[in-house]
């Protein structure tokens, strides 16, 4: 039919113990970027980890690809095409670049190893580098590149700027935004705002556990007092032209 989107999620409820963390998720990702906006502690680790079936729902269902994965296990969901990108980037200090790429090699992916180090090329220069020699910009290409590795539809990356250099940060972004003009679907989880701006194309605000807005990219950037209300982010100061004279 082609209206079905790439990640359906209706009604999603996530409790950690006794605590309800996900109270009723619903969410669409196509074939393009959306940033995840929400403060600390709102559950969009607690969303990622869900869509990867690292933990458990206890209601409501989440359709990929026109397959109900609700119930799969994360190995299942990575086979059709669910790439994850977690929060800490979680590379392994005593294996070499070239090593962790190795460990995801998958027949006929898009992805090889080669093509891996003529997109990174700070990664073919540190192939034989273990993870903890590193800078922290390098094991967060490295992160990303293992995800590419199984040759994802669907990417999800949590928090992949947190402690870059301004220079990295915009690595980063410019490699989610070739993605995502690549019809990658890519779900980017950020507290910087400004990266999520200039990334994606479409934004959601996550409130204690539902998503609150879903809403282009350029209309929470126009919209200050809602940035104020969600994420807040204070109002910016009065430029030249408003300043009264
Ligand atoms: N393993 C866990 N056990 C119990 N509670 C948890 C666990 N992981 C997260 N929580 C709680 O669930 C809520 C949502 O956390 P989550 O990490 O998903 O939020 P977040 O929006 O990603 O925040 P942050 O930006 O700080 O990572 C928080 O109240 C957190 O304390």
């Amino acid at each position: 039919m082609g209206t079905e989107p790439l990640l359906r999620i209706r009604d999603l409820q996530v409790h950690y113990g006794t605590s309800h963390v996900l109270h009723g998720v619903n969410l669409d990702v196509d074939h393009t970027s959306l940033g995840m906006l929400g403060r600390n502690g709102m559950g969009k680790t607690t969303l990622c980890a869900a869509i990867m079936g690292l933990v458990p729902s206890l209601g409501g269902s989440i359709h990929f690809d026109g397959h109900d994965i609700t119930k799969l296990t994360p190995e299942k969901r990575a086979q059709l095409g669910i790439g994850y990108v977690p929060q800490g980037r979680r590379v392994f200090r005593s294996l070499t670049v070239e090593e962790h790429l190795r460990m995801m090699q998958r027949k006929g992916s898009a992805w090889t190893i080669e093509r891996v180090f003529d997109t990174f090329v700070r990664l073919k220069e540190r192939r034989r580098n273990l993870g903890n020699q590193l800078s922290g910009g390098e094991q967060q290409m490295l992160a990303i590149s293992r995800a590419l590795m199984l040759d994802p539809k669907l990417l999800v990356l949590d928090e992949p700027t947190e402690g870059l250099a301004p220079a990295i940060v915009s690595d980063v972004i410019d490699l989610v935004a070739r993605l995502s003009s690549e019809s990658m679907g890519i779900m980017l989880v950020e507290q910087n705002i400004h990266a999520a701006f200039a990334a994606a194309k479409n934004v959601a605000i996550m409130v204690n556990g539902v998503i609150v807005e879903k809403l282009p990219t350029a209309a929470l950037e126009g919209d200050i007092e809602l940035q104020k209300r969600h994420l807040g982010i204070e109002p910016g100061h009065i430029t030249a032209e408003e300043d009264p004279v």
